[in-house]
């Protein structure tokens, strides 16, 4: 399988684009034209450069209202297509996109668009180039890529072909399976784009929201799984236009894209077996069974904060670590680590975000083909010495530069905490709080950041996202998307923040980067928990009575209910299924808290319609720790 992205989709000059491209594993290029008008050079030092990163170009676009265009237009056109097929011999491509006509000069008829396209194909053929016709989802006469392969079929010239576009096909939600009838060989080009789904004029979404695919809503991998059982074995091309990625960082967004698409031929490569697509091998999604561990980085002091903490929360100080200044925290099936050594990764992970979560470990099937999966999509391995007596767990790096550690039950990885920690009786140890597991984890990170998680985490874990929801923070919009498996053994919430005034982006400033900003643990009984955590001298955040008085008018509880929740500051959802309790900690450090949540029935979401009154509670009580008065 080859892969090429079009220079449109990512910022920079066309040198940056290049060097961005290319370190991200691409083989090759769509040159825009427009790309190499701003250019400084000539077309022969374009193509050079191109060759000197090792890719190639694959195609030169686009080419605009060409077919069925009355004189004197016609002629022009057919000279100004000589005119590029120059520039294509110095920059040293074959292939021309020629997209479909949206002049309102353009005449219809499948027929005069085949002849020219046939006249078309006879000039190219003389210098060796091939030329594709792709259907704009608003061309004026051809809008379908069935109509734009009838025409090319009827032009019947071997350097005619057809070119697909995802995007024009899906947003139109044209059937796929009608490209499973056209011969691979007669197509010349595929290329590739998701978008989210918005209502919205056809062009305008085109141009300004396509993204990676995985991180949008249409079905590329149908779309594509159509186009493998073509035969078609050319290059897939990613032509993504989006505001966002014009102004992000080019190698991020390189790095996105080449894993979108080894994602995307996985998909495919499992679902058509059948099909001549050839595509690397790798493990399959993996199966998360549930969080393992958490670990802090943290110096003594604040690891005695933290320790304090979670003395109120019910945990108990079960171990430690062999060797290392590491503490074991437990409660119900949750285990967390507190990691105040004075060298290594959390070491290092203190020094820059101070007492944070700097590790996650999550239970698998198996941890080594995890890794596997996990590099082969471009994620970065992490290891580091490993001590006398400890175990080797395989290990990359995720949000903000954070680790992931897997752990299975197949091999002595499930031994782990008897093999490298020594127990330890916590005799003063807290009452249990009736906390069972971690129900969820929330990261935090740049706006911009979301769609590169988002496909870090679908692409190597079997999960898949919610619908983003905007969360009202005081000072601006938080987004929120939550990424979670099925069975709801790993649920994480992405919050992307969109200026450093909102609390989720003054956590970002100040911790240095995307991080956890809070954990949510499961009880089966909020009110019981809510009292344990008293007897353990917990302090709830408080929550403005109108919110209960809001509470009452929107769900008519019932008045013993309504006062348990107010006097418990115990925020309350419902949803078809079932209900949902949530109940904060203050929060701690910059931003950092714990939230303590009850399911019952099948509630499925994680209690949005309340983020805006609990984070107005939240930046009440940090103001005077510094947080800028909003
Ligand atoms: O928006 C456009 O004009 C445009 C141009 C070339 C393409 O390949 C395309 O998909 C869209
Ligand atoms: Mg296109």
């Amino acid at each position: 399988m080859k892969t090429a992205i079009a220079t449109v989709s990512i910022s920079g000059d066309l040198a940056e684009k290049l060097a961005a491209i290319a370190s991200a594993g691409f083989d090759g290029i769509e040159i825009f034209e427009n790309d190499f008008l701003a250019f400084d050079g000539t077309p022969a030092e374009v193509g050079r450069m191109v060759q000197d990163h090792g890719l190639e170009i694959s195609l030169f676009q686009p080419f605009r209202d060409f077919e069925g265009m009355p004189e004197p237009q016609r002629s022009r056109t057919f000279d100004r297509a000589e005119r590029k097929f120059d520039l294509m011999e110095e920059l040293g491509t074959d292939l021309m996109l020629v997209c479909s006509n949206v002049s309102p000069f353009s005449l219809g008829g499948i027929d005069r668009a085949a002849a020219d396209f046939h006249a078309l194909g006879e000039r190219a053929a003389k210098r060796g180039l091939r030329v594709g016709y792709e259907a704009l989802a608003w061309g004026r006469h051809i809008s379908d890529h069935r109509d734009a392969w009838e025409i090319v079929r009827r032009a019947d010239h071997p350097n005619v072909g057809l070119i697909l576009d995802s995007f024009h096909t899906l947003a139109r939600k044209i059937d796929v399976n009608s490209i499973r009838a056209i011969p691979g060989n007669r197509i010349f080009f595929v290329q590739l784009a998701d978008a989210p789904m918005i209502d919205m004029d056809l062009l305008y979404w085109s141009r300004h929201f396509r993204n990676m695919p995985g991180e949008g809503d249409l079905p590329v991998a149908d779309f594509m799984r159509a186009v493998s059982a073509t035969g078609y074995d050319g290059p897939l091309s990613l032509e993504i236009f989006n505001d966002q990625f014009r102004g992000g960082s080019p190698k991020a967004i390189s790095i996105d894209g080449h894993r979108s698409l080894l994602y995307l031929a996985d998909q495919v490569r499992r679902a058509e077996p059948a099909s001549s697509f050839h595509v690397p091998e790798m493990p399959d999604r993996v199966a998360v069974s549930g969080i393992e561990f958490v670990e802090f980085a943290a110096d003594e002091r604040e690891a005695e904060d933290l320790g304090a903490m979670l003395h109120t929360l019910g945990f108990k100080r079960t171990g430690r670590h062999i060797s290392k200044d590491l503490a074991l925290w437990q409660q119900g099936d949750i285990k967390l680590v507190i990691n105040t050594e004075r060298e290594g990764f959390a070491h290092s992970s203190y020094l820059v975000h101070g007492t944070s979560v700097c590790d996650i470990g999550l239970k698998v099937e198996d941890a080594a083909a995890t890794v596997t999966r996990a590099r082969a999509l471009g994620a970065e391995p992490f290891e580091q010495p490993v001590g006398p007596g400890e175990l080797k767990i395989p290990a990359i790096r995720g949000v903000g530069g954070g680790i992931m550690h897997f752990i299975d039950a197949k091999t002595e990885l499930a031994n782990v905490w008897d093999i490298e920690f020594l127990s330890m009786a916590d005799m003063q140890g807290p009452a249990d709080c009736g906390l069972t597991a971690i129900d969820h984890m929330g990261q935090t990170m740049r706006h911009e950041e979301m769609l590169t998680w988002l496909l870090f985490y679908n692409s190597i874990f079997a999960t898949h996202k919610t619908p983003m929801v905007d969360v009202v923070d005081p000072a601006g919009l938080v987004r929120s998307q939550a990424i979670e498996n099925d069975s709801g053994t790993l649920r994480i919430t992405l919050n992307g923040a969109e200026n450093r005034r909102t609390f989720a982006g003054h956590f970002i400033a100040e911790n240095f980067g995307s991080a956890v900003q809070h954990m949510a643990f499961a009880t089966n009984d909020i009110f019981a928990t809510a009292s344990a955590l008293i007897q353990n001298g917990f302090k709830p955040l408080i929550i403005s009575p109108n919110y209960y008085d809001d509470l009452d008018a929107r769900f008519g509880l019932d008045d013993d209910m309504l006062e348990r929740l107010r006097t418990g500051h115990i925020l309350y959802d419902r949803d078809e299924d079932g209900e949902y309790f949530q109940l904060y900690s203050p929060s701690y450090g910059e931003g950092f808290f714990f939230e303590i949540i009850e399911r019952r029935g099948g509630y499925k979401g994680y209690g949005a319609p309340n983020a805006q009154f609990r984070i107005a509670a939240q930046k009440r009580f940090m103001r005077p720790m510094g947080m800028p008065k909003v």
